[in-house]
């Protein structure tokens, strides 16, 4: 079985997990590592929305290799794909079970998050991307000033420990950063899992939809595939990915979408608690509810609804990028 990835240490590292998994589940199973050089990768200032949105600037070359039956298989952080394009041909054949979904704290040398909280960050700079953790981040710390900090993991933790400075993609640099925020599967799976300062509760961050969550797609017709697939598949992760995926089809997001969701399953039941952050009026709209497990993406269309009901569009429009295509 080939499985197409990204190069970084991060892709790397999820793909090995599920080759790891396939060959524990059948030993007789022959696994290949496909490595590809992404247009997203090439870039490292631009914005990703001028490239298409992460979705399509790292995965649409790796999804053309499977259809065209080059690939058995292409690994994708659920994180990072698109909850409102289609994927004519291709499925997801397997979601790992989930890593923590959480974000975390990595702050540089001399730097405390009592000192964040003491001072609601005020003198401090505080690296993310996305605007969902951008948001999270001004409601934790208002004092804060929130700069725009891209890159592979291991990049960006090196820039803040060196207080190197971010080029900004209409020109012009930011920085040095204090702290970032980041994915705290991530981190771990790229070995600075020693470098968190704090773990995030989804009370004070609501993680993305998808976070911690490694999917394995293939071709729909590759029964072969999905076969194999189905044994590392974690029904658990599928509910959660079922119910948070919802939220985002419905809300029509985009992938850097102002939205959060997490799902949880206890017992019988799914819960899944969503968000809409309009950073224009520093306010979240939030929806919590529970419902059976068996209909995840039932509650996460009842989940959606009530946010549009609370004004959700608006604000996701107002977001969304003008595209030149
Ligand atoms: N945007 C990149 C990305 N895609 C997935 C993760 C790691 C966490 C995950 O698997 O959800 C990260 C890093 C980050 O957001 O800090």
């Amino acid at each position: 079985m080939r499985i197409g990835t990204r190069k970084s240490v991060m892709a790397l590292a999820q793909t090995s997990e599920i080759a790891r998994q396939l060959t524990a589940a059948d030993p007789a199973l022959d696994v290949e590592i496909v490595k590809f050089e992404t247009t997203g990768d090439q870039d490292q200032t631009g914005k990703l929305l001028d490239l298409g949105g992460k979705g399509g600037a790292f995965v649409a070359q790796i999804r053309d290799a499977v259809r065209e039956g080059r690939l058995e298989a292409a690994m994708h952080s659920l994180k990072d794909m698109p909850g409102n394009e289609d994927t004519p041909g291709l499925v997801i054949g397997a979601t790992l079970t989930r890593d923590p979904p959480t974000d975390a704290l990595v702050v540089r040398h001399g730097v405390t998050l009592a000192d964040l909280r003491r001072t609601g960050g005020k003198g401090f700079k505080i690296g993310t991307n996305a605007v969902r953790r951008a948001a999270y981040v001004r409601r934790l710390f208002p004092e804060c000033e929130i700069i725009h900090f891209r890159g592979a993991a291991d990049t960006r933790i090196r820039k803040l420990d060196n207080g190197e400075k971010q080029r900004l993609p209409e020109g012009g640099e930011v920085g040095p950063a204090d702290a970032l925020v980041m994915a705290q599967a991530g981190l771990e799976r790229v070995g600075c899992a020693d470098r968190i300062a704090h773990c995030f509760s989804p009370d004070e961050i609501l993680p993305a939809v998808g976070q911690g969550i490694v999917a394995v797609e293939c071709a729909a017709s590759d029964w072969c595939t999905l076969a194999r697939l189905a044994q590392i598949d974690d029904p658990v992760s599928r509910c959660c990915a079922a119910a948070e995926r919802e939220v985002l089809w419905v809300l029509n997001g985009h992938c850097n979408s102002p939205i959060a969701g997490y799902a949880i399953v206890e017992g019988d039941d799914v819960l899944l608690k969503a968000a809409v952050l309009d950073e224009a009026n520093d306010h979240f709209i939030e929806v919590t509810r529970r419902g059976p497990a068996s209909r995840p993406r039932e509650l996460g269309r009842a989940v959606a609804f009530e946010l549009l009901a609370k004004g959700a569009a608006d604000v996701i429009a107002r977001t969304r990028p003008v595209s030149a295509h």
